[in-house]
């Protein structure tokens, strides 16, 4: 419990009364016996004078008292499944002094809550998922971002890379934070903006794999609006635009893995959540032909490419992430607070103190993988989202510097349904014998077909084993390229180098709280209580 100035502790139902409201409204009712509960300043979103109406006056015993003084708290309420609303309650008494006094005090503890947003820039993608973008915005997200005084620029896309473009171009320092309404896409324009300005503004060449790139602290707000949300699903438990705005207004702060794609010395594109070859990647470009479908068109591709079976052949060159204690394997899921998430934040802090910014990877071991594979899925972080609850690798970590390489080898139809058919329930995706799964720092992947004018892992390979090539002659199959499946983004190149920067960038979150904890300290009744 926060003291009043002058070190009093509040008590504030002997001498206020209290009635609670739904969301957004201050509805004053008689007071009820007080619940001894807890809302910390932290998850306070407003505190307001409140204004009493004649008819209001008129309830029960306070119809005596002849003029009232209240004001109401707006806070964090959390409801199941890690999902926020804002709640209020509504304190009245007699004495206007002591009103006003707590008015004063608890906005002064508002004030000191220094990472909350002040101002921000908004960008809505009118297009995405089921285009409800804008009036999510307007109905559920506006309001609560005035209630608690944040004051926000916002540009409604007219074209896609119209808010990656316009991140070079704005004075991005004058604000807090960047705020995407949209899916996963618009979420990867608002980021290559971002980063893309930082390394800019910092002379950084992102043309280069093994440049260290500078950390992005704009943070980044994700107003889930999209088909597949699933980066704001994987780092707040849900995809719920209410519950997004809340952890906008509190300040929340969850750093971030990004893998930088290259190919051939040349930058394409950076990844948070999955890099897909195989099976996902077929499943975006079938799906890009069917925007109109909306949300669906990820259905209806999916069935279709599952039927279609195609496996694709290529070598794979890994470097595993030795800095870290995790497995995928692991039974442990990245929570909020997460030990294995701080630790790799403080050997990064150790690297960047001693390396300086000029900080080049050292040449670790290589290994290498050749085959057939259905699916060659990369992900930095788990990949949850509503059609897969606990993603495509569940113990991976937001920020611990590392991707989990997922490959399926080709199967059976039969089989590869029994995998798919892991992502949605809770046993383990990788107890297969033909599912390998390696928590990695960097790989590279050269497809088959291009393996033999073009490869980089080639190159190493050649250096590295003699006999690589040998085994591996120029061939005339007729095999096709797949494609890289980018966080929903096709790439161009299917020969790629991938690099994982541990803690890159922010997000106005903080991972998936421990439902055990909050549910059942805040699931006893309502509790709309004391502060
Ligand atoms: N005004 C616009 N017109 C057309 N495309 C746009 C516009 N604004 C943004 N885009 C592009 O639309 C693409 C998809 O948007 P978004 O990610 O919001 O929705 P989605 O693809 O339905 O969802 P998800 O990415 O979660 O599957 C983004 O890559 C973005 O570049
Ligand atoms: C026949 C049963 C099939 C069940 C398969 C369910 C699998 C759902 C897994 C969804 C994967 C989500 C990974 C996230 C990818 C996003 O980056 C991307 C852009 O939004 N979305 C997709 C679908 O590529
Ligand atoms: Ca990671």
């Amino acid at each position: 419990m926060e003291r009043l100035p002058g070190g009093r502790r509040p008590r504030l139902v002997s001498s206020l009364g209290l009635g609670r409201g739904a969301a957004g409204l201050a509805r004053p009712r008689p007071p009820r016996r007080a619940e001894n509960c807890f809302v910390p300043i932290s998850e306070i979103i407003a505190v307001e004078e409140t204004e009493f109406n004649k008819k209001q006056r008129n309830i029960g015993r306070w119809q005596k008292m002849a003029k009232l003084h209240a004001f109401t708290v707006y806070y964090v309420k959390k409801a199941r499944n890690h999902r926020w609303r804002c709640s209020n309650v509504t304190f009245w008494c007699v004495d206007e002094h002591l009103c006003n006094q707590w008015i004063q005090a608890l906005k002064e503890l508002l004030e000191m809550q220094k990472s909350r947003p002040k101002q921000l820039l908004v960008y809505i993608n009118p297009y995405g998922g089921k285009r409800q973008g804008k009036r999510i915005y307007e109905q559920k997200v506006a309001p609560l971002f005035s209630l608690a005084s944040i004051s926000t620029d916002v540009v409604i896309t007219e074209h896609a890379n119209h808010a990656k473009d316009n991140l070079f171009e704005v004075n991005i320092y004058k604000y807090d934070g960047v705020v995407c309404v949209g899916g996963d896409g618009m979420f990867s324009e608002v980021m290559h903006g971002l980063i893309g300005r930082m390394q800019k503004d910092s002379g950084i060449d992102q043309n280069n794999p093994k440049a260290s790139l500078v950390q992005c602290n704009i943070r980044i707000g994700i107003i889930p609006a999209g088909s597949t949300d699933c980066i704001c699903y994987s780092t707040v438990g849900i995809s719920d635009p209410v519950t997004s705005a809340l952890h906008i207004i509190v300040g929340d702060c969850q750093p971030l893995d990004v893998s930088s794609v290259h190919h051939n010395n040349t930058f394409l594109k950076y990844s948070v959540s999955l890099l897909g070859y195989g099976f996902y990647g077929d499943i975006l470009k079938d799906s890009e032909k069917k925007r109109w479908m909306g949300p669906m068109r990820y259905d209806y591709s999916g069935f279709k490419t599952f039927l279609s079976h195609h496996y694709y052949e290529g070598t794979i060159a890994y470097q595993p992430a030795k800095h870290t204690h995790g497995s995928p394997r692991d039974k442990e899921s990245c929570r909020t607070g997460c030990c294995i998430c701080k630790e790799s934040e403080k050997q990064l802090a150790e690297q960047q103190k001693e390396c300086g910014l000029n900080h080049e990877e050292g040449e670790e071991e290589w290994k290498f993988i050749k085959g057939k594979f259905l699916a060659i899925n990369a992900v930095s972080m788990s990949c949850a989202c509503p059609r897969s609850p606990k993603g495509l690798s569940p113990a991976a970590h937001l920020a611990d510097g590392s991707a989990d390489l997922i490959l399926v080898r080709k199967c059976s139809r039969f089989d590869f349904l029994r995998y798919l058919l892991r992502h949605t329930n809770q046993d383990d995706q990788f107890d297969f014998p033909f599912v390998d799964v390696y928590r990695v720092k960097s790989f590279q992947f050269t497809s088959k077909l291009s393996e033999d004018n073009e490869s980089n892992v080639m190159d190493i390979g050649k250096k590295r084993f003699g006999q690589f090539c040998r085994d591996h002659p120029a061939c005339c199959c007729n095999i096709v390229n797949s494609t890289w499946n980018c966080d929903g983004e096709t790439l161009d190149s299917s020969a790629i180098e991938v690099r994982v920067h541990c803690q890159l960038m922010k997000l106005f979150a903080r991972g998936i709280e421990e439902k055990c904890k909050d549910e059942a300290a805040y699931s006893q009744s309502s509790i709309e209580q004391l502060l």
